[in-house]
């Protein structure tokens, strides 16, 4: 059996790529999970409960911020791929608290590569690390593997130390290390906060009356929008290669938040213009403009290729949402419209 170890696993691409390995029954999965005083599990629920994966499926407490915790569970697990996805990952959120997120998506990934290394001392062992588009930041469009990078944020920055100690720990060590430069990838389990399931999840409450307006920064921003659960495929191929390497992951297609809301709303039979309202407090205060990657490199060599457009995206998310909000509403029983979805602060 291949054991695989993941950080992030309760994340959108956690869980995505947890079902993508124990889908191919040579995998085990064992998931790094940090202590919280309530759980945060509803990605994974479906794996947990799931009888048949109880011999595949583990999960263990430890910690980014916790090196001596990475290096027992590197000793326990002695994993054949390890795959970095842990993260502080909302950038707006990295600009009120930019230490913290520096040192679990930076030197966090530090520490797991110094774990990593000793591991390799003994065994064979792949490493992945999740880089991303935000390293780019205001280099102008197309954004290619050989565009320089011009970080625009905490995140962005942490990202791109992470990046680079990646590539270090490779050409050092021999470490077979990949990173992948995926550019924004979304789904059904994306984080409420994030701009795409905001809408989806906004516009669908909308729709079945539980909430009035959605409150919106920047909508000019333009981003390389793809699924998530194609985007994971990519991290493992890249580790199924003869040799490791770095590699864009992306559409190659640019929207702005403009037209994702208009796709949504026109989806729901509803106009944006109705109900979408400005805050000052979304915007960053540097922003990211324009994201269009170039994947030419990852279908050449990886053979890797999506499977859902935009449309097929927004299609998915959408349908979710709404039987999320319909749900919600026959939980509640329906009493009145709020004026905003009170628990989308940021
Ligand atoms: C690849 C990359 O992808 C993600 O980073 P992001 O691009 O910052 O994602 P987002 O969905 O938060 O923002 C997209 C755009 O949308 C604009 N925008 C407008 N109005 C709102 C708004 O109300 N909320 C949010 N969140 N954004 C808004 C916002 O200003 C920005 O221009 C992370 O997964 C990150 O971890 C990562 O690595």
């Amino acid at each position: 059996m291949k054991h695989a170890l993941i950080t992030g696993i309760t994340g959108q691409d956690g869980s995505y790529l947890a079902d993508f390995l124990l889908s191919r029954p040579e995998y085990v999965v064992h998931g790094l999970v940090r202590r919280t005083s309530t759980l945060n599990r509803s990605r994974i629920d479906h794996i947990t409960r799931n009888p048949d994966f109880a011999d595949r499926f583990h999960l263990h407490y430890a910690d980014l911020g916790d090196a001596s915790s990475l290096s027992m569970l590197m000793e326990t697990i002695r994993p054949d791929e390890v795959y970095n996805l842990g993260a502080q990952s909302h950038v707006r959120v990295s600009f009120d608290q930019p230490i913290y997120t520096a040192d679990v998506v930076g030197v966090g990934t530090m520490r797991l590569l110094e774990a990593v290394r000793q591991l390799a001392r003994s065994q064979p062992v792949r490493f992945y690390q999740a880089s991303s588009s935000e390293m780019f930041g205001s280099a102008p469009p197309p954004q290619t593997m050989e565009t320089p990078f011009h970080p625009r944020s905490p995140y962005a920055c942490a990202k791109l130390y992470a990046h680079w100690q990646t590539i270090n720990y490779r050409e050092a060590y021999n470490l077979f290390a990949c990173s992948g430069i995926l550019f924004n990838h979304e789904s059904p389990r994306r984080g409420e906060s994030f701009v795409t399931r905001k809408i989806t999840l906004g516009a669908a409450r909308i729709k079945e009356g539980l909430q009035k307006k959605l409150i919106m920064g920047n909508l000019d921003a333009k981003r390389d929008w793809g699924f998530a659960g194609d985007y994971v495929k990519a991290m493992w191929l890249m580790l199924q290669q003869d040799a490791p390497d770095d590699y864009i992951v992306a559409m190659g297609e640019t929207h702005s938040v403009r037209e994702f809301l208009e796709k949504t709303f026109s989806m729901l039979d509803l106009d944006y213009n109705d109900f979408v309202e400005f805050d000052e407090k979304y915007m960053r205060p540097s922003e990211v403009d324009v994201l269009l990657g170039d994947p030419s490199k990852a279908k050449r060599k990886l053979g890797w290729e999506p499977e859902v457009n935009l449309d097929g995206l927004v299609k998915m998310m959408v349908e979710h949402d709404l039987e999320l909000a319909r749900r919600e509403k026959f939980a509640l029983g329906y009493k009145g419209a709020s004026t905003n979805a009170p628990h989308l602060s940021i």
